[in-house]
């Protein structure tokens, strides 16, 4: 662990202790495994054969050229993609064991483990920044007002958004910035208390300081979660990443496959695949 995130893990005075004093007591994040997966749009395959290991903890980053598939598979992770018109899978999908596709399982379940943060933050335009936060909770059972403030400001802190607003909360969630209301998107998805947190390019429409925010939450984040994210940008999936997933399309018409899976380490200085390293080093794409 580097200086710099030793500090960011320890903290300001003080602050440490309010993030451990309002943590939930479970650890929450889960392994995903996918066994060779096909995802469709009606007669068209998109991705064919996806076999990949989420470790918990961890975070893993999803490359590749522009229409290999990388949203389409993030979105079977928790059955977002069957919402599509003509959207269906082959394959398996485990989650911490479980198949989220077994006929027996509630895909709505499914979406409140497996939380979504998209590439456009989308508060709710008529609620305050602390309902925003809170949406979720509201459809499950009544909580105490005591309990929702401690789920707002703990999911405010993780989210890095906590100083910003923790004197405005009853001002709209539109009222922030773009960077702001994405944060405000991470602490809505955290308040559910998933065990995964899929991001799909969630820092593409930001400035870098917003940018810079974000990876700074979701370095806290996988303490706790298992976060997987689509990211265009290459430096971002070498800076904050552990895991890499390269997509590639070999031939134009066929469907996305997983072209190489490994630690990102591997993926950014030594890859095993020429198509691998031809993208990360910027020869296309
Ligand atoms: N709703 C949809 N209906 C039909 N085809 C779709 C739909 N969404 C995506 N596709 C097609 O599926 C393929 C994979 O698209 P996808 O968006 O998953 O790729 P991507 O790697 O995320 O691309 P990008 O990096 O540009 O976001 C593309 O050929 C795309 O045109």
């Amino acid at each position: 662990m580097d200086k710099r995130q030793a500090d960011r893990r320890q903290g300001a005075p003080g602050e440490r202790e309010v993030q451990t004093r309002t943590a939930p007591a479970v650890e929450r994040a889960q392994e995903m495994v996918v066994e060779n997966l096909s995802a469709y749009y009606g007669n068209f395959k998109a991705i064919t054969d996806v076999s990949m290991h989420i470790r918990p903890n961890k975070i893993t980053a999803l490359i590749g050229p522009s229409g290999c598939g990388k949203s389409t598979f993030i979105r079977t992770l928790n059955r977002m993609h069957e919402v599509a018109p003509g959207g269906r899978i082959e394959g398996r999908v485990l989650l911490d064991g479980e198949d989220i596709y077994a006929r027996d399982v509630d895909p709505v379940r499914v979406r409140r483990r497996v939380g979504m943060v998209f590439q456009k933050p989308n508060p709710f335009p008529t609620m305050s920044i602390y309902d925003n936060v809170v949406a979720g909770l509201k459809l499950t059972r009544r909580r105490k007002k005591s309990e929702l403030d401690e789920i707002v400001e703990r999911t405010l802190r993780q989210a890095a958004l906590w100083d910003e607003v923790k004197n405005k909360l009853s001002e709209s969630g539109t009222s922030l910035s773009g960077g702001q209301q994405q944060r405000l998107c991470i602490a809505r998805t955290l308040a559910v208390e998933p065990e995964v947190i899929l991001m799909d390019e969630p820092a593409s429409a930001l400035d870098p300081i917003s940018t810079q925010k974000i990876e700074d939450a979701m370095e806290e984040l996988k303490e706790r979660y298992t976060v997987v994210i689509v990211t265009h940008n290459m430096q971002q999936a070498a800076r904050i990443s552990d895991y890499t997933g390269f997509f590639y399309i070999e031939n134009m018409g066929d469907p996305g496959r997983l072209w190489e899976f490994d630690e990102t380490d591997k993926i950014f200085s030594n890859p095993g695949r020429k198509e691998t390293e031809d993208y990360v080093t910027g020869r296309f794409g």
